[in-house]
């Protein structure tokens, strides 16, 4: 495929890979695109860890191995950060167990609703619903649930946090390179939908459906670890000392030390089917209800291969429930061939060009057609600019069956273990995924089609029970 263009090696840069008993580093997004960064001040780079220069007034909050948080929780490593919040591992010295600790940056300027939303949600399990495609009686268990939640106060502002339950990571640090059985990868592809089936049935949509943002939950005998016997299996925190390119001493906004974070989980091949039943989706900070509130496709923030198309053409119009079905349709590919369908960290004029190659473009609607063909570069890279055709030389993608069949399919054949895609379930696979990837977002199936597909009801859902 195509290598990535000039213009993206520094978002490249931000994802390389770091130390062995770590994960890959996570790409945090430009969510503090509104604030000013002092460029007075720059750090070394340390590979794997959150931007260092975000550590400043109304960013994230300087957090060090044992500090204590609201009198109860002590730091005891690092599982992630985003580009909200840093998320750590605790423990809860009063509940005598572990605790993930989200802390959000300071920024007034970005309200975060994911703890009322989760509630909401979470409350919402005991009204009665209109009956379902699929039994959704445990599929709230799928979503996080708040624990506890305070503000720490810093020197870089006052800081929501709130407690979660510790998850083992997510399954794209899990699938690094790696593939899940098969078995395995239908149960999580229909746990991820019954997911997705309870938030909109409740009237939400999650905004943010991807690999990073889908966790599975530690066994439960990881409570039973001292923090001593904790580090004795997982190890010492991988902490690495800041410094400035200037040379000067650091203020107190920032951290002495930086902290990779720690995969506490399983390799996608070690999954079983009894691990798909503690899937999380997580991450509700871009979540919104589209009947009283509006999200309009510009203020989309998902990455841009996975972000639905009427987000990137029609930036001034409200997104709905279908934007995430697009999402979950890129998921459902990942889960079963961890392979991108449309590849990251490209421009999006690229990843358009993409999708039109591998859904065709017969299928592209006529609307968009006049504005993806237009000539000029007049406001290209501005937000909300509107995708374009690349006038560059590029390599033209295989159609969405041959991809399944030289990616996915190729790509498991060589991993006998994993299993393949018979030819009865191939045809389904691919008729759901098409029908989740309609350009057009009123063509698109809903949640509810998605679970009733041939491939949910023979192949996926049954593997769940
Ligand atoms: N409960 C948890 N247990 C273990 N790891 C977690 C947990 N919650 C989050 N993480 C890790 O932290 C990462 C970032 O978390 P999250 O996406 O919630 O942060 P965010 O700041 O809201 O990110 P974004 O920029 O994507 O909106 C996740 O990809 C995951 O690896």
């Amino acid at each position: 495929m195509k290598s990535g263009l000039i213009a993206n090696f520094k978002i490249k840069l931000l994802c390389v890979f770091s130390a062995s008993r770590r994960v890959a580093s996570r790409c945090s997004r430009p969510h503090f695109s509104t604030m000013s960064l002092n460029p007075s001040i720059e750090y070394q780079w340390i590979d794997g860890v959150e931007r260092l220069e975000l550590y400043q007034s109304a960013g994230y909050h300087p957090v060090m191995i044992n500090d204590m948080l609201h009198n109860r929780y002590r730091i005891v490593d690092k599982l992630g950060f985003g580009g909200y919040s840093t998320i750590w591992l605790a423990r809860d010295e009063t509940a005598k167990h572990y605790v993930a600790v989200k802390i959000g940056i300071s920024s007034p300027a970005l309200p975060r609703r994911e703890p009322e939303i989760l509630r909401a949600l979470h409350d919402s399990r005991s009204n009665p619903q209109p009956p379902r495609a699929a039994p959704d009686a445990d599929a709230c268990t799928a979503l996080p649930a708040i624990i506890d939640a305070f503000d720490v106060s810093g020197p870089n502002g006052t800081h929501a946090c709130y407690t979660l339950t510790p998850a083992q990571g997510s399954l794209k640090e899990a699938s690094f390179s790696r593939l899940f059985p098969i078995k395995v990868a239908r149960a999580l592809a229909a746990k991820l939908a019954t997911a997705v089936a309870f938030i909109h049935s409740r009237g939400f949509v999650h905004g943010d459906i991807h690999l990073r943002n889908v966790l599975v939950e530690l066994p439960s005998t990881f409570d039973e670890l001292s923090v001593q016997e904790f580090r004795g299996k997982y190890g010492e925190p991988d902490t690495v000392p800041i410094t400035r390119v200037d040379g000067q001493p650091l203020t107190l906004n920032v951290p002495a030390q930086a902290v990779v974070p720690l995969y506490l989980g399983k390799k996608a091949q070690e999954f079983t089917l009894a691990d798909t039943h503690g899937l999380l989706l997580s991450d509700f900070g871009e979540a919104f209800s589209p009947a009283t509130e509006q999200r309009l496709g510009r203020d989309c923030n998902i990455p841009l291969a996975k972000r639905a198309p009427e987000a990137l053409f029609e930036p001034n119009e409200p997104l709905s429930y279908p934007s995430d079905i697009w999402s979950l349709g890129t998921a459902i590919w990942e889960i079963l061939g961890m392979k991108f369908i449309f590849s990251e960290s490209e421009t999006q004029d690229e990843i358009v060009a993409q999708q039109i190659d591998v859904l065709g473009s017969h299928n592209f609607p006529e609307r968009w057609r006049k504005q993806w063909e237009r000539l000029g570069e007049e406001q290209k890279y501005a937000k909300g600019a509107i995708p374009q055709r690349p006038t560059s030389d590029r390599d033209t993608w295989p159609s969405l069956e041959i991809a399944f069949e030289e990616f996915v399919q190729e790509y498991r054949r060589k991993r006998e273990a994993a299993g393949t895609f018979e030819e009865e379930e191939t045809r389904a696979i691919l008729e759901l995924v098409r029908g989740m990837l309609r350009f057009r977002p009123e063509e698109r199936l809903t949640i509810d089609e998605v679970l009733r597909s041939e491939w949910m009801v023979k192949w996926a859902l049954p593997q769940l029970e």
